[in-house]
């Protein structure tokens, strides 16, 4: 009998499918791993923009996690949007409750499309309840920007902001370089005594839409599996440079989204 590694996303649905909750599920099961939600808000959302947005009440959200934390149990579980301070307040609260672990925050807050998903001025909150809580937080150069109170140009930038980063409580730090300019992109991992360089070639392509929500759940869904922090990123990072490459062509006049549908499940 087959057992399934299991893995929890807590974030915002995307109804157009490309980034959110919908592009880790997507994930999790090209990873073959058992994939839940606690849902967070609901966007309407396409590849051209966000129309509206309905917060779940944080009650409902704390609930969501519960339910699955005393039924089923978490392996490793992946934050993404959380629209403001009430609803950090009870995801923190979940967090601590349930002891979850192996927690990787992907820090959104503006949608590629320019549309904030955190409420502005909440920031620090998501910083200094959750960020001692995280295994890792994936920041993208402008969430760190923000973050570390710092600008981000050169590499050295990247490698200041994430020491500032790190002093702000999280286990490990991995720096998205995805919008530095160049042919090539570089993330910075940092686990407080070394620093790992991955880089790929930038693929010229608009259809980038969920990139960073898929590369933070198959971070997630590595470490389910059991693999080291450094190999789960490398994994990560290949699977997401894949969809990349392979992203459909005819979904959307906007960013499109990435493909999903490739099987890692025999990837360690
Ligand atoms: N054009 C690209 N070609 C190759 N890799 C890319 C490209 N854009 C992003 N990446 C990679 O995708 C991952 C996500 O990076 P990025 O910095 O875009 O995150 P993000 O801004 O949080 O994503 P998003 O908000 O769009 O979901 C990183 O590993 C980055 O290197
Ligand atoms: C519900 C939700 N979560 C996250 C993102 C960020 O993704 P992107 O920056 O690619 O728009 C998004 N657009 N919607």
């Amino acid at each position: 009998m087959k057992r399934l590694f299991k893995t929890i996303t807590i974030a915002g649905s995307d109804s157009g499918g490309g980034a959110g909750v919908q592009a880790d599920i997507k994930t999790f099961q090209a990873f073959d791993v058992y994939g839940m939600s606690a849902i967070t808000a609901i966007t309407s959302q396409n590849t051209t923009g966000v129309s509206s947005v309905m917060n779940v009440s944080p009650n409902v959200i704390y609930d969501q996690i519960a339910m699955v934390s005393k039924d089923i149990g978490i392996d490793a579980c992946k934050i993404g949007m959380l629209a403001n301070t009430e609803v950090i307040d009870a995801v923190f609260k979940a967090l601590v409750d349930f002891k979850i672990q192996n927690i990787v925050l992907d820090p959104v807050m503006v949608a590629k499309s320019g549309d904030y998903l955190l409420r502005r001025g909440d920031e620090n909150s998501l910083v200094k309840k959750l960020l001692p809580l995280c295994f890792l937080v994936t920041p993208n150069i402008p969430e760190a920007e923000l973050i570390s109170q710092t600008s981000i140009k050169t590499k050295e930038d990247m490698i200041n902001s994430i020491l500032e980063i790190k002093s702000l409580g999280p286990k490990n730090v991995l720096l998205k370089g995805g919008h530095m300019q160049g042919d090539f992109l570089t993330d910075i991992l940092y686990d407080g005594i070394d620093f790992y360089e991955f880089t790929s070639k930038k693929v010229n392509s608009k259809n980038t839409h969920g990139t960073g929500c898929t590369l933070s759940a198959a971070i997630t869904a590595s470490l389910a599996r059991g693999n080291s922090l450094y190999e789960a990123v490398k994994i990560a990072k290949k699977y997401t440079l894949e969809a990349i490459k392979k992203a459909p062509t005819n979904i959307g006049q906007g960013h499109g989204p990435l493909y999903h549908n490739l099987n890692f499940s025999k990837v360690n």
